[in-house]
């Protein structure tokens, strides 16, 4: 198994439990390793034939951006459906970062694995 990854993907919403958080915007930075094969890709030298970081990412930040969930744990949850559902990821591990959300800790967040692995 061969992984195409997309790592500190910054974008904010709204996102958090408690009241003063439904009126900001907060960062979130997500890392995701996604299973390929990348043989494919390596051997017809076509995009078609690859996982395409770019485009993954794009519809990623479209989505975030426009979220208002008060967990991460749902957002991430919904980010790996959108890849696994749209884009034909047999699996993948997605990190959500929410830096700042502790003061004394550099960031938090959570790590999931979704899929099978191939
Ligand atoms: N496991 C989680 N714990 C907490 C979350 C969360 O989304 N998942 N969120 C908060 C608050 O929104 C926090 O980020 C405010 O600083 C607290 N704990």
């Amino acid at each position: 198994m061969d992984i195409v990854y997309i790592k500190g993907l910054k974008t904010d919403a709204v996102i958090g439990v408690y009241d003063w958080e439904r009126g900001i915007r907060q960062t979130l930075v997500l890392d995701l390793e996604l299973a390929s094969d990348n043989r494919a890709a390596a051997a017809t030298d076509a995009i078609e034939d690859a996982v395409d970081y770019d485009a993954i990412s794009g519809r990623i930040l479209a989505f975030v951006s426009d979220s208002e969930f008060e967990l991460i744990e749902t957002l991430a949850e919904r980010v790996a459906d959108i890849v696994l559902g749209e884009f034909g990821i047999p699996w993948l591990r997605l990190t959500l970062a929410k830096p700042g959300a502790v003061a004394a800790a550099e960031d938090v967040g959570v790590i999931i694995e979704r899929g099978e692995k191939p």
